[in-house]
């Protein structure tokens, strides 16, 4: 199982290119760093490969098949930076947990997710305790992908600790891809087995060429 990011491009406006020609392999076994200057297209790179944005040309297979084309659950599940924008503010926990794919109580109880947060509404939990929730929702059972945008950003050191080893050992041990930005070295030093930097890749040029970072 891998993923393939092919002849990637896109902007925003029609005058300005953000992702140029971009190419890129990760294997399933993989946990990729990228890296980039703020405003060079992470973001954005992470949402065309998780589906939510379609390049200008170019293409996202997972295994040869389009991930645009992917109906039902997306095996390619993105974390986001903020999370509470990305859930429906007007449901409770519950019903954002459940409309993804079975979260296994192994996950739930291992994010440190009480079960009388399920009916509050998402403004009634912590932004750390909220995370954890759209982690989860993330880690159902057919997940093959992570895509991890800066998800830890804002959460204490103690937080940050918990949710990454947990997270690791999960991708680990289920065999799910990884990708991860950060603007933290040391996180990159601890998660990454390679390390992206999008900024120095020339055009069309394959990423996995980019240089090493050490291992967790
Ligand atoms: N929906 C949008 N419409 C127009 N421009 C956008 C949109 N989203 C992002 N941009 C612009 O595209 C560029 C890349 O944004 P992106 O969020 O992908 O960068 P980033 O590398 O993730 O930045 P950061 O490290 O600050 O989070 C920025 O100049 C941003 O202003």
């Amino acid at each position: 199982m891998a993923l393939e990011i092919k002849n990637i491009s896109f902007g925003y406006k029609q005058d300005v290119t953000i992702i140029n020609n971009l190419n890129m392999k990760i294997g399933i076994d993989e946990r990729v760093g990228i890296t980039a200057p703020s405003g060079f297209g992470k973001t954005t790179l992470c949402k065309i490969i998780a589906g939510y944005i379609k390049p200008h040309s170019g293409k996202v297979l997972l295994d040869g098949k389009d991930v645009h084309q992917i109906k039902g659950y997306n095996p390619i599940q993105m974390i986001w930076q903020h999370p509470e924008k990305s859930v429906n503010p007007r449901l409770r926990m519950k019903s954002v947990i459940e409309a993804g794919d079975k979260v296994e109580d192994r996950v739930l109880d291992g994010l440190g997710i009480e079960r009388d947060w399920y009916n509050r509404y998402p403004a009634e939990l912590s932004g750390g305790e909220m995370q954890r929730f759209c982690i989860a929702r993330a880690l159902g059972k057919k997940t093959e992908f992570i895509v991890a945008d800066e998800i830890s950003t804002m959460l204490d050191l103690i937080t940050q600790s918990q949710i990454w080893t947990f997270l690791l050992e999960e991708v680990q041990q289920r065999g799910i891809g990884l990708i991860v930005v950060t603007h933290s070295n040391a996180l990159m030093d601890r998660i990454a087995t390679r390390c992206l930097d999008i900024e120095n890749m020339r055009d069309g040029e394959m990423a996995n060429s980019a240089i090493q970072s050490g291992g967790a």
